[in-house]
């Protein structure tokens, strides 16, 4: 008991010290002790209970956050994941567990959330992907930049885990493309690039500066079996499975030859939940590579054609190819392999197979 008391204390004081807090210390004591009253065996030097951290998921309506709260609840409980964004959530998503309204760019709203659910770690989904954000840059800008300020300075201020996902898209032309390294020149000519590059030594600052716990992982291109895609260059190899069983063909906004790194979303998913809980010691860096495959479109339409023999694709490169083009080809991620042990389980075979077995009976 006195561990947990002098635990409480210091996280406790901590708050006190950060003034933009101190209206909010009631709460954050009244918060605190309700943790006091319940279970707190085996809490660590932060009095985050590692077997259960209560987490935030920001952005979470996406393509990624659905299925990472849905691993991260199996592991660490329903209530202790919460979804937010701020769009309506469906249904199901209602019923799966605990989600809250949550705006990036409203600071005191997410302080205040922070408090009233205790959360110990943030996983920042919240962004414009490439696409989207090369056509509305203020709202790019203000998203994924602002936004990110404010999840840094809520985890500086009460000690959290802050997880933000990178990008292939935080290289760029200068970038050595195949394969692309985790160290090398870094100068994309996306706002999307621009922002991540940002939020990954924003992130390595404030761990050097304040001994933040900032993660990061650069993923390549995510693809899910369901249509939703957050508007981004890869996106086609998210869309091709759903044209091809609807209509048969699918015109394709790249050249045909446009080899870019792609992963399952499984893997993904697997990706983060593990990295979360990696011990420092294993961490030679806080922002890592991963990735499982490189495609073109061309060599996917091939594997599409083993499921819809009749399968066609014609191509029509739009503003996208050129964002294309100044993307990594082959990721080279062999740092998180030998320091955490990362390791991905589809390669393209296996990925079309489960997506086609997941999304054919949709089209019988
Ligand atoms: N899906 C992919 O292929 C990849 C994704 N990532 C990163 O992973 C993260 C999640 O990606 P996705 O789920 O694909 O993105 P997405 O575009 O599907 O979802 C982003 C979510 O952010 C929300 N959002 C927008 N403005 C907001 C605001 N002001 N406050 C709160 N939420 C807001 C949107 O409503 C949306 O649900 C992003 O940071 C993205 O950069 C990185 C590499 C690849
Ligand atoms: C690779 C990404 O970050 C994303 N899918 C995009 O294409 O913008």
């Amino acid at each position: 008991m006195a561990k947990v008391i002098s635990n409480f204390a210091r996280r406790t004081r901590t708050l006190m010290n950060a003034p933009v807090l101190a209206c909010k210390a009631g709460s954050v004591t009244c918060s605190k002790n309700w943790r006091l009253n319940s279970s707190f065996v085996g809490a660590d030097a932060e009095g985050v209970n590692p077997l259960h951290p209560k987490i935030l998921i920001t952005g979470s309506l996406g393509q990624l956050g659905t299925g990472l709260a849905r691993e991260l609840r199996q592991k660490y409980g329903r209530n202790n994941v919460i979804m937010s964004d701020i769009i309506k959530p469906s249904k199901e998503v209602k019923e799966s567990g605990p989600y809250l309204f949550a705006d990036i760019l409203e600071f005191k709203a997410l302080q205040e959330m922070i408090v009233t659910h205790d959360i110990d770690w943030i996983i920042h989904f919240s962004a414009l992907l490439s696409a989207v954000g090369e056509n509305n840059v203020p709202l790019a800008m203000r998203v994924n930049i602002e936004g990110l300020h404010n999840v840094l300075e809520l985890a500086r201020q009460y000690r959290l885990k802050l997880f933000v996902p990178s990008t292939i898209g935080a290289f760029g032309p200068d970038s050595p493309r195949n394969p692309t390294p985790d160290m090398c020149i870094q100068r994309p000519r996306t706002i999307y690039g621009v922002s991540k590059v940002h939020a990954e030594l924003m992130g390595e600052y404030y761990f050097h500066k304040y001994g933040l716990d900032f993660r990061s992982l650069r993923f390549p291109g995510v693809i899910s079996a369901d249509t939703h895609a957050g508007g981004g260059t890869t996106d086609y190899a998210v869309a091709i499975f759903h044209e091809a069983l609807r209509t048969g063909t699918f015109n394709c906004y790249l050249r045909p030859d446009t080899r870019m790194p792609m992963m399952y979303i499984t893997d993904c998913l697997k990706s983060v939940a593990q990295f979360m809980e990696v011990p420092d010691s294993d961490m030679k860096l806080r922002t890592y590579n991963v990735t499982a495959m490189s495609f073109t479109p061309e060599e996917l339409a091939e594997e599409v054609k083993k499921y819809v023999p009749n399968f066609t694709i014609t191509y029509n490169p739009d503003g996208r190819q050129q964002i294309a083009d100044s993307w990594p080809e082959v990721f080279d991620d062999h740092n998180a392999r030998a320091d955490w042990g990362w390791k991905h389980e589809h390669d393209l075979q296996a990925m079309c197979k489960i997506i086609f077995d997941a999304i054919t009976p949709m089209y019988r």
